[in-house]
């Protein structure tokens, strides 16, 4: 499969590398470009009477002037509207003069009904923001309703964050080139693209150095092989203890969740570590799931040195407060008792005012740990990495991870995890129905109930994203977090038979 994704400046070196190995120049990829575009369009909009195509000054530009001729071949009916004339001597000046249709300036632009749109404004290039002129051919095309196909990517989303610069095009097919980039994966950008099509001009696979990349789509294929395997003599412990650290009598639910999803993820052994107070409550609603009593350090660390957990989850429902700081050095400290660490929630919180301390005790502790911040969380532990218009959420990630040395999980329609050694993975299976509450506190019990049975952070990150989104996305409408670790059964038997031996 092909995962990667590359940024608009290393698919722009793939290109030169592909140009200097030949057979194909740049014009050659360029009319390859056209006409795998061309031949989308006239498969998937056979019942369109007519094309109009809007071409930009550099060489997204180029790739319509092929389309156009490519089109009037096939003879249909082509309107070309451009303003800018390519810079001489560019593959783009070429493609023009080969072009058949005289373009017309983009204020003669008028939509006609049943043709479609080809927008080929801009693509990897788009420099500013989309104004004047530009913007306003976008808003005749919007409110025209025609379809519209885009080369490359919708003209006005940035290839390198998914976000609009500006004006952009909500496209209804986006074709783009050789392998994907994080703005067809990141939202808006994946929305605005409409249906995405990757296809091949002739760049060959070796061009990439997969050594080199460092950014996946989060698929199966990632991280199948380092998936728990459970051999035939396995007993519950081999499999994995995760303990899960309950918050007092009045915000338990979160933990049981946490622990449920740690149990469902395969873990053989999960307890619920509660205050003297939650007790009771907690009793009340478990049965395979074990409970212990922890209010204090030394009650925890007994629990670690008793029974030596490989997996813990600290911070659903947990309070913002000392205990879950004390709860947070000494899980770290003690890390060879407590293998796999998720931080989540109230754990990442109780940390806002002081984020190099805990960044400190993460990267001397032996333990692997995972931090799974929604973006109010994220920007309370990495000040100077909050949203904004130009950053891509990929880099945001990365340089958390590398900051914090934890593997990161900055949560999201687009969740993106990160690890301190730059490797990072787009999540693009979740659904809408996942924005319930409590939906959070079962995907740290999945990661944690993962690493627990000894998978890498990363890995059992990527892999608990997906898993989590899977069981959303089958189980749909209604869809509450106790249903979560109810559907992992059954997306773990359909997607990973060998793995239920
Ligand atoms: N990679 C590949 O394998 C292949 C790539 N190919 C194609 O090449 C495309 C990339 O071409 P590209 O580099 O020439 O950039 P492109 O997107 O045409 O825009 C640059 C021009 O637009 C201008 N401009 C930018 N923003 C603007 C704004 N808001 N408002 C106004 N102007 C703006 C910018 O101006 P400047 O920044 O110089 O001031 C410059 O003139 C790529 O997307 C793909 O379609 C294929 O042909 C074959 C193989
Ligand atoms: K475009």
């Amino acid at each position: 499969m092909r995962l990667e994704i590359l940024t608009p400046e290393e698919m722009g070196s793939v290109d030169r590398k592909a140009v200097d190995a030949g057979p194909l120049d740049g014009y050659g990829l360029m009319q390859n470009a056209g006409a795998v575009v061309a031949a989308a369009i006239l498969e998937r909009f056979a019942e369109a009477e007519g094309f109009l195509v809007l071409c930009g000054p550099g060489n997204n530009g180029g790739d319509g002037y092929v389309v156009a001729r490519l089109l009037v071949e096939r003879g249909v009916q082509v309107r070309l509207f451009a303003e800018t004339e390519p810079a001489a001597g560019s593959d783009a000046a070429r493609a023009r003069r080969a072009c058949p249709v005289e373009p017309k300036s983009y204020s003669e632009f008028e939509p006609v009904e049943r043709w479609l749109v080809v927008d080929a404004l801009f693509g990897a290039g788009l420099s500013k923001p989309v104004e004047g002129r530009e913007a306003a051919i976008i808003e005749r095309v919007r409110t025209s309703g025609l379809p519209v196909v885009s080369i490359d990517l919708p003209s006005g989303v940035s290839g390198l964050t998914g976000k609009p610069l500006g004006a952009a095009f909500q496209a209804d097919l986006t074709v783009t080139f050789f392998r994907k980039k994080p703005g067809h994966v990141l939202v808006p950008g994946r929305q605005m693209c409409g249906e995405l099509l990757v296809a091949d001009i002739g760049i060959a696979e070796t061009t990439l150095n997969r050594a080199e990349c460092k950014t996946w789509e989060n698929h199966p294929a990632l991280w199948r092989a380092a998936l728990p395997e459970i051999g035939i003599s396995a007993h519950k412990y081999s499999r994995g203890h995760v303990a899960v650290i309950s918050g007092g009598a009045t915000s338990t639910g979160a933990a049981r969740l946490a622990a449920r999803g740690a149990a469902r993820a395969g873990a053989g052994a999960v307890t619920v570590l509660s205050p003297a107070n939650a007790l009771s409550v907690n009793a009340m609603h478990l049965t395979s799931i074990m409970l212990r009593r922890a209010d204090t350090v030394e009650e925890l660390e007994a629990f670690l040195s008793d029974r030596g957990p490989s997996g813990a989850v600290l911070g659903p429902g947990a309070g913002t407060g000392e205990r879950t700081r004390s709860f947070a050095r000494s899980l770290l400290d003690r890390a060879g008792a407590a293998g796999g660490l998720v931080f989540d929630a109230d754990a990442i919180t109780a940390f806002r005012g002081d984020p190099e301390t805990l960044f400190a005790m993460i990267k001397a502790s032996a333990a692997q740990v995972v931090l799974t911040p929604h973006e109010g969380e994220f920007g309370r532990l990495f000040p100077g990495l909050e949203d904004a218009p130009e950053v891509s959420k990929v880099e945001r990630t990365r340089e958390a991870a590398m900051r914090s040395g934890a593997a990161i999980v900055l949560k999201g329609p687009d969740t993106v995890v990160a690890a301190p050694d730059g490797r990072a993975a787009i999540n693009v299976n979740a659904t809408q129905h996942l924005a319930t509450a409590g939906s959070g506190d079962v995907l740290s019990g999945i990661i944690a109930g993962l690493m627990a049975q000894t998978m890498p952070a990363f890995e059992a990150a990527c892999a608990g994203i997906w898993l989590h989104a899977e069981a959303g996305r089958v189980f749909g409408r209604g869809l509450i977090a106790e249903d979560l670790p109810e559907m992992l059964p059954q997306v773990l038997q359909s997607q990973f038979p060998e793995h239920v031996r």
